[in-house]
């Protein structure tokens, strides 16, 4: 039996935590024989607690065989405590009319506590993935807020957006969404995001080719993956959570187990390249292998990929400069 892995996720109790707790402890993020220890943090208000209790009792009630160990709390550096997984999701969802980063300073404050507690008590290799929005930013606080982790183990949650593109351009072509490799999703979990078909393939061959139609790209394709999120609350009336958690999964489990040389999309700390600055929390296409990301370097970029990458910057700096007197 292997050692268990400590995972803690924040915002616990919430409809992203309900989704995504069951199924952590089922084993679909880090594998079938990997136990776990859930670490999960809640408000310190008795309603967040007492419905933290109820999805503990749940947890239980489902008996399963690799759920080694469980604590709820109130305390980020019990939540983290040598926690080699963290995921972030404790945070104000919006509603609708509102974008992501009218959160921006409401939840601020949450990840520079957060990433301090981090800092303190997590694992010195803990794998952090924040969800709560706006992520991109988020995650650049927690990891200015927490100077002893390496910076690379931040990171921004893009892979529902990912998944979204993924799911719209196996629709329009044609094929099978598996099948689908070698696509991005560039820049900040935002309205302005870029994803980005011009390297995809299928079998081999090129979609763009197959699918051959600029004004769907510009005018349908990139601003329907952008809106998704818009577009889910506008007939829920809630933000996405089952979708949500599934890309989380999705994300942490290609981090820790590796994609094979399979492209994703994961919002990392920029290293300069594509003409992103230093630090910057982008999203990038990544292979993943041994516990490691390494971004996909040296692909192409035109003029109107540049204009679209340059704009989802142009927001990111834009919300740095809008939390800099927290960090
Ligand atoms: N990156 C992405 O692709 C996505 C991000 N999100 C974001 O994820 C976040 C959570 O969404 P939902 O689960 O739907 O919201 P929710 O409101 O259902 O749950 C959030 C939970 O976090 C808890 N919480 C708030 N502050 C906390 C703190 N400081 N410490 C611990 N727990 C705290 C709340 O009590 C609540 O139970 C939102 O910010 C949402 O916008 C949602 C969907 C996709
Ligand atoms: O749109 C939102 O506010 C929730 C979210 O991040 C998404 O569904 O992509």
């Amino acid at each position: 039996m292997k050692q268990p892995v400590r995972v803690a996720v924040t915002g616990a109790a919430g409809q992203i935590g309900y989704a995504l707790l069951f199924r952590i402890a089922a084993g679909e993020m880090l594998g079938k024989d990997q136990p776990v220890i859930l670490q999960l943090l809640e408000l310190p208000m008795e309603k967040a607690q007492a419905a933290l209790r109820g999805v503990m009792m749940e947890l239980e009630d489902c008996a399963f065989p690799l759920l080694a160990g469980m604590v709820g709390t109130d305390d980020p550096e019990v939540a983290f405590k040598d926690a080699d997984v963290a995921l972030l999701v404790g945070a104000r969802p919006r509603g609708p009319g509102m974008e992501r980063k009218d959160l921006l300073l409401e939840n601020a404050k949450i990840f520079t506590v957060q990433g301090a507690a981090l800092n303190k008590v997590a694992s010195r290799d803990v794998k952090v993935l924040v969800v709560g929005n706006p992520a991109n930013t988020n995650a650049y606080i927690a990891m200015k807020s927490a100077p002893d982790l390496k910076p690379a183990n931040f990171t921004a949650m893009l892979r529902l957006d990912h998944n979204r593109a993924l799911s719209q351009l196996a629709v329009k072509a044609g094929v099978a969404v598996g099948d689908i490799e070698n696509l991005v999703v560039w820049g900040n979990h935002s309205s302005t995001m870029y994803p980005d078909y011009r390297f995809a393939t299928v079998g081999g061959a090129s979609l763009k080719d197959r699918i051959d139609d600029a004004d769907w790209n510009a005018n349908s394709f990139i601003p329907t993956v952008a809106k998704r999120g818009a577009a889910i609350i506008e007939a829920r009336g809630l933000s996405s959570a089952a979708s949500a958690a599934n890309a989380a999964i999705g994300h942490v489990r290609d981090w820790v187990l590796g994609t094979n040389g399979k492209w994703v999309t994961m919002g990392v700390p920029s290293d300069g390249s594509y003409g992103i600055p230093e630090g910057i929390i982008y999203g990038v296409p990544v292979t993943t292998a041994n516990g490691t990301y390494t971004r996909v370097q040296g692909l192409p970029i035109d003029e109107f990929s540049r204009a679209r990458m340059d704009k989802t910057l142009a927001e990111l700096e834009e919300e740095r400069a809008g939390v800099a007197h927290l960090l």
